[in-house]
């Protein structure tokens, strides 16, 4: 469903995405990891046309769409989250909701009406007509989430939906993507809640510097000296072998 090749991505001397490909499968889940600053979002950014890659290609649903505008993109069916979720602080969470259904509808009561079926999908059939600005960290995710599906995509790309949620938050919202999935849905996403990317995640991609070191299923991940390494420095890969062998 999404192709990403070789994107290279650069801000002065420093190469913040180095030569990244890679592929999300229809009705697939993706992680894409990576200690802090190994530029995922940056790829996000680029995927999702907010930012025009150096070189490099994305192609979605078969079709080119590298260096479209976002709303291009997002019609065309693929849209991305933001990890500080900062939904209209003046308007209901409906009416937030409603914001992403107007890119297709263009009447008022249609884009309200998709914006409660979807709300309600999501558990948040009692919060539709609170304030946005009353709603807390979890159910700003909720309503991130809300708002990237009332756009008509089928390919969500979710940058940290998880951050700064408590376990039983966290298990929500799993269950929540789980279903979306089955309801047809795609997703990449960016996570550091490795609960979450073990449960959800049938393949992952793991970035450090800007380059990938790593794909495979989360399980075979946590075992990749590569990647224990760049979580947690050099050494660390034969440091805790040696403490697993005493
Ligand atoms: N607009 C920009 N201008 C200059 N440098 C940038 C810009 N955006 C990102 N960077 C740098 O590019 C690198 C990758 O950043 P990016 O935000 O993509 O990493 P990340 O993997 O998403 O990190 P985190 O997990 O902390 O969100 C970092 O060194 C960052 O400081």
């Amino acid at each position: 469903m999404l192709e990403v090749r070789n994107l290279v991505k650069r801000f002065g001397g420093l190469v913040a995405v180095s030569d990244v490909s890679l592929d999300v499968p229809e009705g697939s889940i993706v992680g894409l990891l990576g200690p802090n600053g190994a530029g995922k979002t940056t790829c996000f950014t680029i995927i999702a046309g907010f930012t025009r890659a150096d070189t490099g290609t994305v192609r979605f649903q078969d079709r080119d769409v590298t260096g479209l505008p976002p709303h291009q993109i997002c019609a065309q069916g693929m849209v991305r989250t933001f990890q500080i979720v900062q939904p209209f602080a003046g308007l209901t969470v409906q009416e937030n909701i409603a914001v992403g259904a107007y890119l297709h509808e263009r009447d008022r009561r249609e884009a309200m009406a998709t914006a409660r079926r979807i709300g309600q999908r999501l558990g948040m059939g009692t919060m539709l007509d609170r304030p946005a600005a009353a709603l807390t960290i979890a159910g700003r995710k909720r309503l991130e989430i809300a708002r990237a599906l009332a756009t008509g995509a089928k390919l969500l790309l979710l940058d940290e939906v998880m951050a700064g949620l408590i376990p039983s938050e966290v298990a929500e919202i799993v269950a929540i993507i789980r279903q979306i999935r089955d309801e047809g849905h795609t997703f990449l996403m960016i996570e550091h809640v490795m609960q979450a990317v073990m449960s959800l995640a049938e393949t992952a991609y793991v970035l450090n510097h800007g380059a990938l070191i790593a794909h495979g299923t989360p399980a075979q991940l946590v075992q990749d000296p590569a990647v224990i390494e760049a979580y947690l420095g050099h050494g660390a890969a034969a440091r805790l072998q040696e403490a697993g062998h005493a």
